[in-house]
């Protein structure tokens, strides 16, 4: 549970900092084509770029106003324009094998429509014949609405007057022409303020279907930058919903900062038409309906303006594919991996620092245990070890109905080594001596300074005659190794007691019989090994009661115990 909530901490720290270096990051440049005169029509362009929309999603838009040179298409497909927006001509330009993509249909209608005037009595498509039409384009026109329209009630136009449009409407009532193409939102406004009575013939009435003012962009930007192609869409479509809520902001706006000649009445004119056209009630805004492009398409086809239909595939910008989806949200997964594996990593790091950690303070313990029960001269067992080893050794051989022997030792007349050489010296013959003793016991028995110069040796399950053995080995052994250094040569021996634990016994007992024992060796010639005796003990009683140090005890035989007959000269 730990471990996740420090993922969790690690994924939100990454994806904050993610998200703060994003806000950081420069704005990208972006120009965005429009197919005409900056006017309502553009509306929520402006409204992204004046609400922040587009600077949010990471971009600094140029908003470029189309006019008859500057085309929505010509200028995408040049690398003019990054984004733009037109009509039905930019899926007949896909048709026609272009590399574009719609990504939003603004408008769920067209704007297109064909104007006379009432007094001229043209009220449908089929008065127009003998009659001058204009068309962007002339005969040539790409305004495949209009071109629907007419053929929907004509199988040829060859009798009708279809001229390029000259984009002024005064043409149209100062009768120059008799039909004139505009756009529903515009023109008729010119009329209306005029008082001239016009019929709107509007393809929607002969069944012509059709998306306008469609966002579109390159193929290979929908491809390479789906990501952003999908902001770019986002914030536009953001932008819409405003202008549509706030349409005077956008016309105040218009009128301000885009020098929108149009006047304001015409401008909110063009706004009340705009709604009408994108019928934001009814459709969310944008979208588009594959349907109604192939009916497009097939228009298009049925006009002999394409010869199929095929290039449709893949038209309109889909992210949610799954290679899509995949690279666009691939630098997402990267970054989860990422901060998934830091976060192991920083774990690994952590456990293994702390394990470690773990491992000296063990370490650390046993080493201050282990001083506190080892002699620091000899690094044999201290008293106190030896004390808890007696009692454990004690109660095993309780446990098991064994026995064990203790054998006390004591270096012969030492005094004189720490009196001659110094003490730093009777420190080595210490170790010296403690080396040699404990090199050749078992495994099992217990090497113990007790004392000063005085050593004990545990014997687990021995009897005391092996002790004796034992004990016999070490003492030659010490008699055969002087202590030598430069021009200092130390002959030494030392003394031994040796006894055997009763069942009976406390602690205690066993170590007094053992000292007895040692005493008496001492008393009786130092250099050997001596079992205990029961009479040891009282004549160790006796000496404790006159209380003389039993190493200046008379040993019997004189004074011998007082003079060192070991060797302790230069060599
Ligand atoms: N260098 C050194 N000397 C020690 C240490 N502990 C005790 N001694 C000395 O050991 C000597 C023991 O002397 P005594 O008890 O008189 O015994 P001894 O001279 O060995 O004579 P016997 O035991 O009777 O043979 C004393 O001089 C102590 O100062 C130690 O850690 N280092």
């Amino acid at each position: 549970m730990k471990k996740a909530k420090l993922y969790c901490y690690y994924l939100v720290s990454f994806l904050l900092l993610s998200n703060l270096s994003l806000a950081n990051l420069p704005l990208e440049k972006i120009r965005m084509q429009l197919r005409w005169h900056h006017q309502f029509q553009f509306a929520g362009y402006y409204a992204a770029k004046q609400q922040g929309y587009y600077r949010q999603a990471g971009f600094d838009v140029e908003i470029i106003a189309g006019n008859k040179n500057r085309q929505p298409v010509a200028e995408l497909l040049n690398g003019r324009a990054d984004f733009a927006e037109g009509n039905s001509e930019v899926l007949l330009a896909r048709l026609k094998g272009q590399p574009l993509v719609a990504l939003a249909a603004i408008y769920q209608r067209s704007p297109s429509i064909l104007i006379t005037r009432k007094d001229s009595q043209i009220n449908s498509t089929e008065d127009l014949i003998n009659k001058t039409v204009m068309l962007v384009d002339g005969v040539d026109s790409q305004d495949a609405d209009l071109l629907a329209m007419l053929y929907a009630s004509h199988s040829s136009l060859e009798n009708i007057n279809i001229i390029p449009s000259s984009y002024n409407i005064a043409d149209l009532y100062q009768g120059k022409v008799h039909a004139f193409n505009a756009y529903i939102s515009n023109e008729p406004f010119y009329l209306e303020e005029r008082g001239i009575a016009y019929t709107a013939l509007k393809p929607e009435d002969y069944g012509i279907d059709f998306y306008s003012d469609i966002l579109f962009t390159s193929q290979a930007m929908a491809k390479n930058n789906p990501d952003k192609v999908q902001r770019f869409v986002n914030a536009t479509l953001k932008g819409w919903q405003y202008a549509l809520d706030y349409p005077e902001e956008i016309i105040q706006l218009l009128k301000q900062q885009y020098q929108s000649p149009k006047s304001l009445n015409h401008l909110r004119y063009e706004a009340n038409m705009v709604r009408k056209l994108i019928i934001p009630e009814l459709i969310s805004i944008g979208h588009i309906h594959p349907g109604r492009l192939e009916r497009m398409a097939t228009t298009f086809q049925d006009l002999g303006m394409i010869d199929n239909t095929a290039a449709l595939s893949g038209f309109v910008f889909n992210p949610s594919t799954w290679q899509d989806r995949l690279f666009g949200w691939w630098p997402y997964f990267v970054a989860i991996l990422a901060s998934l594996i830091a976060a192991l990593l920083v774990q690994a790091y952590t456990n293994k620092r702390l394990s470690g950690e773990i491992e000296r303070r063990k370490k650390a313990e046993q080493e201050l245990k282990k001083l506190a029960l080892t002699d620091h001269l000899t690094k044999l067992h201290n008293p106190r070890s030896f004390h808890q080893l007696l009692s454990a050794e004690l109660k095993r051989s309780q446990r098991n109905q064994s026995s064990f022997s203790l054998i006390a030792i004591d270096i012969d007349f030492f005094k004189a080594v720490n009196d001659q050489y110094g003490h730093h010296i009777g420190d080595e013959v210490l170790q010296h001596v403690a080396q040699i003793l404990c090199t050749n016991l078992r495994e099992s028995d217990m090497c113990n300074r007790v004392g000063g110069e005085e050593f004990i040796i545990i014997l687990p399950d021995t009897p005391e005659q092996r002790a004796l053995e034992l004990a016999e080995r070490s003492r030659l052994a010490i008699e055969k190794s002087p202590f030598i250094k430069g021009e200092i040569y130390i002959g030494l021996t030392m003394s031994f007691g040796v006894t055997q634990w009763q069942p009976k016994d406390e602690i205690n007992d066993t170590l007094e019989r053992a000292d007895q024992a040692l005493y008496y060796a001492k008393r009786h010639g130092r250099n050997r090994v001596q079992l205990f005796k029961p009479e040891m003990a009282v004549a160790h009683a006796k000496e404790k009661q006159q209380s003389r140090p039993r190493v200046t005890a008379d040993n019997g035989a004189g004074t011998t115990g007082d003079t060192a007959p070991i060797v302790h000269a230069p060599r």
